[in-house]
């Protein structure tokens, strides 16, 4: 499962409620019809029952398209429905963790804004790191100051892992993200408020 990993993460779409009111499946299938190797479901605060029902849905779009589907935070939702892994931060379950209760292949990403917690996640099996908010960002209330593209240079340089940036990216301003060294991007705004979702995975792949 971890060959060409880092291909199939050059973009992980990240799923937000908020999706200009349209429903989130035809968002996620407008991303999978444009390309988007892999999605991301985040529900914050969502209760499990309906998370893994939705999570069930996505992941038969997911399976059609070929694509990856994490899921955010509930390592337990991504085991139940057979998600190809889980995203974790610093206060979820560790990977080490992860690892332990997860089948083999399960794919583990890990947030580390720094060199030493990529360092880490990378000792504790995650398969990659994400690294953000490069760029300021308004869809995540408690995120941090933009570390910026010289913090994806350093950490891309440290560990062997993918590294995926994330937090403020569009197609504007993705190219310096990978130049600095990051496989990839992963984006909520930039498709989940996109007037055209495909065509915004489409550009976002291109860059
Ligand atoms: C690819 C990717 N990178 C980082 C994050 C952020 O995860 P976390 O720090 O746990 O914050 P929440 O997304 O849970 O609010 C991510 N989701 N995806
Ligand atoms: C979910 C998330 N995590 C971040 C981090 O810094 O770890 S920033 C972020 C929000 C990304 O949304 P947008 O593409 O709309 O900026
Ligand atoms: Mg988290």
């Amino acid at each position: 499962m971890t060959n060409g990993l880092a291909e199939r993460l050059r973009l992980i779409v990240v799923t937000d409620p908020e999706c200009g009111g349209r429903p989130l499946m035809d968002v996620v299938r407008a991303a999978l019809q444009g390309g988007a190797p892999a999605i991301q479901l985040r529900i914050k605060d969502g209760d499990a029952r309906p998370m893994a029902d939705q999570a069930r849905a996505l992941l038969a779009e997911t399976r059609r398209a070929g694509a990856l589907l994490f899921i955010n935070d509930r390592v337990d939702v991504a085991l139940a429905v057979g998600a190809e892994g889980a995203h974790v931060g610093q206060s979820d379950l560790a990977a080490t963790d992860v690892r332990r209760i997860s089948p083999p292949g399960f794919l583990i990403g890990v947030s580390a804004e720094s060199a030493e917690l990529a360092l880490a996640a990378q000792a504790d099996g995650a398969d990659y790191v994400g690294v953000g908010p490069v760029y300021a960002t308004g869809s995540k209330a408690d995120a941090g100051p933009p570390v910026g593209t010289e913090r994806i240079g350093a950490i891309a340089a440290a560990v062997r892992i993918p590294v995926v940036g994330i937090g403020g990216i569009t197609v504007e301003n993705a190219l310096p993200v990978t130049r600095a060294g990051a496989a990839g991007v992963a984006v909520i705004s930039a498709v989940m408020q996109a007037n055209d979702p495909e065509a915004a995975t489409r550009a976002l792949l291109r860059r």
